[in-house]
């Protein structure tokens, strides 16, 4: 078991342990926010047809050369086309079409004129003005040709190309299964917020946020309750959370105290300890263990330390086993807007907000940046990485960052 490892070892160390996730099929109705598991092509052009862009006429552009206002060139109406149906008849030279919008364009003919710029009288129409061969058709395979791929493996479905799978024809869509992912929160301390809050007790916000935030990335989180610090107990809902998920995290238990007794209930449960401890805070006593192939990650329960930890370790695992394209969280330079004033014997992450002003990025802190704050969770979108050894921080220095977040913007 490795002790106190970098940031970037555990990361590397846990994605070995990550493993691609299975494929299903959803309809359209539930695809939104689901990733694809392959490449998705049209098999049709779109649109499938030449089709009419207005309500008007089809007609050849050559019957039109000598149009003008004072002698208008006289057409004859053989067939009204509507949207939805074939045209039976060849446009033929001095003859025209009336076709409505969306409606096929019949053979033989070249050009669309609206209404409001014709005279229709009887089945004739008169025309005052020349045509352009080509204009006012919308071409078959305009939008989309036959065989191009719309979609590539790993793209999250968002509500156009939802529209487009539509589009083409594509009711079964085959994406990557959700992550359960079990949550499990550890605490004699900790009771549910719909409970009355009693003295020394405080409510659960980790089992929250880590649900929500599993939902947001498109994974389904499964509730396994609060226990409390008895081994026994903890070993029981593990038991169960292993058999239901993929992935099972926990909160609180993993310090020093005389009730962190997390980590005695993996080795319990036989789980292989992966390492405890890394060397960053908040969020140092952080374990990971696997079971089975299944990975058991052991957060801190302080709020802050198990956010930033799950957001910078966690996250980009769930991405592997969601089948997204993208996983380790994109880093940037920044010009700090404020001071910090601590000294960081080990490296520290900050809470913190990037803006981006005429291409150069300005990061502030959120709030305070103790390890149980989860205010200053709200508004951040980077973390700002202090290596270890640094000084306090000066306004106007440049300082490195990791975009995370589900607050403001999704990375993914
Ligand atoms: N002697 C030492 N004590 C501590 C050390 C240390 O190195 N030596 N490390 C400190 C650090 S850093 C952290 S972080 C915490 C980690 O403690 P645990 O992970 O064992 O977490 P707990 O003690 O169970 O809880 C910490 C804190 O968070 C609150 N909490 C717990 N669960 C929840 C929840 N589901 N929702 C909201 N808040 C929760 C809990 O009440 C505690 O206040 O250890 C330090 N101690
Ligand atoms: O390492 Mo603790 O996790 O500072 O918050």
């Amino acid at each position: 078991m490795k002790t106190g490892i970098p940031l970037e070892e555990a990361q590397t160390l846990l994605l070995n342990f990550t493993h691609p996730v299975t494929e299903c099929q959803v309809s359209l109705t539930s695809a939104v926010g689901r990733i694809l598991s392959q490449d998705v092509r049209t098999g049709i052009n779109l649109p499938p047809f030449d089709k009419s862009p207005l309500d008007g006429y089809a007609l050849q552009a050559k019957d039109t050369e000598l149009a003008n206002s004072s002698n208008p060139v006289t057409l004859e109406v053989i067939e009204e086309v509507q949207a939805g149906y074939m045209p039976k008849k060849q446009v033929t030279p001095g003859t025209v079409t009336k076709v409505m919008t969306g409606a096929p364009i019949p053979n033989g003919a070249d050009v669309i004129v609206k209404f409001e710029d014709v005279k229709r009288a009887g089945n004739k129409v008169e025309l005052y003005y020349p045509l352009k061969a080509g204009n006012d058709i919308i071409r078959a395979g305009e939008d989309l040709r036959q065989g191009e791929v719309i979609a590539k493996r790993g793209t999250v479905l968002t509500p156009p190309l939802v529209g487009l799978l539509a589009a083409i024809g594509v009711d079964e869509i085959p994406v990557f299964s959700k992550t359960r992912i079990a949550i499990l929160s550890t605490g004699d301390e900790v009771i549910d917020p719909a409970e009355e809050l009693r003295p020394g007790k405080i409510y659960n916000s980790n089992q929250h946020f880590l649900s929500a935030y599993c939902s947001q990335l498109g994974a389904a989180p499964v509730a396994m309750g609060i226990v409390p610090d008895e081994k026994e107990a903890i070993v029981e809902r593990l038991t169960q959370a292993l058999d239901l998920a993929d992935l099972v995290i926990t909160t609180g238990g993993v310090s020093v105290g005389d009730y962190d007794i997390v980590p005695a209930a993996f080795k319990e449960i036989g789980a292989d300890i992966i390492f405890r401890k890394i060397d960053m805070k908040p969020g140092s006593p952080m374990i990971a263990a696997s079971y089975n192939n299944k990975l058991i990650i052991g957060l801190s329960g302080n709020p802050a330390a198990a956010y930033i930890t799950f957001d910078l370790i966690v996250v980009p695992l769930i991405k592997i086993m969601l089948g997204l394209d993208q996983k380790m969280p994109p880093k940037i330079l920044a010009i700090l807007k404020d001071s910090f004033n601590k000294s960081s014997t080990q490296r520290r992450f900050l809470r913190a907000k990037v803006q981006t002003i005429n291409n150069t990025n300005y990061i502030e802190l959120t709030g305070a940046q103790s390890n149980g704050v989860l205010k200053s969770m709200v508004a951040c979108n980077a973390l700002i990485d202090v290596p270890a050894g640094s000084g306090p921080l000066v306004a106007g220095q440049e300082v490195s960052a990791v975009m995370v977040g589900s607050g403001s913007e999704l990375f993914i």
